[in-house]
């Protein structure tokens, strides 16, 4: 068969079965991803208040509030467990540790609210390359599934 009778699908599947797994081909690239995208965030000190989980003593999380605490040793812990079956788990606990402080502060000037903004801001630049690869590797793994009428 010539390379261009291929069709896209597996032309793409073709391309990644040859090639070593490069980034592109590998489901599992996101793991390694994500742990250095959390060692840029704890490279922060924007990072420090969430590094812990939240001591209830001077932040009392009133339970309405905050149902879901979430941080990022916890994140850490998960990750490195092999907790998380894709990108897309991560980013959910990622983005519960901003949404909580936005819930926890009572202005949008508080200090610890501010460094969350920065964060986010940095978390998001890196995270949606990591979760495009990840998608476009699961695509080239996938057979087409003939179609049963
Ligand atoms: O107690 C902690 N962290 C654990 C510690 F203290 F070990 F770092 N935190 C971080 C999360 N919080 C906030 O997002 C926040 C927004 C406005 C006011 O607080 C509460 C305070």
């Amino acid at each position: 068969i010539k390379a261009e009778e291929l069709n896209s699908t597996d032309a793409e599947e073709v391309k990644c079965r040859g090639r070593r797994q490069s980034l592109k081909c590998n489901p599992d690239a996101w793991r390694k991803q994500c742990k250095e995208l959390l060692g840029l965030i704890y490279e922060r000190e924007d990072s420090e208040p969430f590094r812990q989980p939240s001591d209830h003593l001077s932040y009392p999380d009133n339970q309405d509030v905050i149902d879901t605490p979430m941080d990022f040793s916890t994140v850490k812990e998960t990750l490195e467990a092999g907790n998380y079956g894709s990108p897309l788990e991560f980013y959910k606990d990622v983005r519960q540790i901003f949404s909580n402080s936005k819930a926890y502060t009572s202005n949008k000037k508080s200090r610890i609210y501010s460094m969350t903004l920065r964060l986010s801001a940095l978390f998001e630049s890196h995270i949606k390359n990591i979760i495009s690869e990840y998608k476009s590797a699961i695509q080239s793994q996938k057979r087409r599934r003939p179609r049963y009428r």
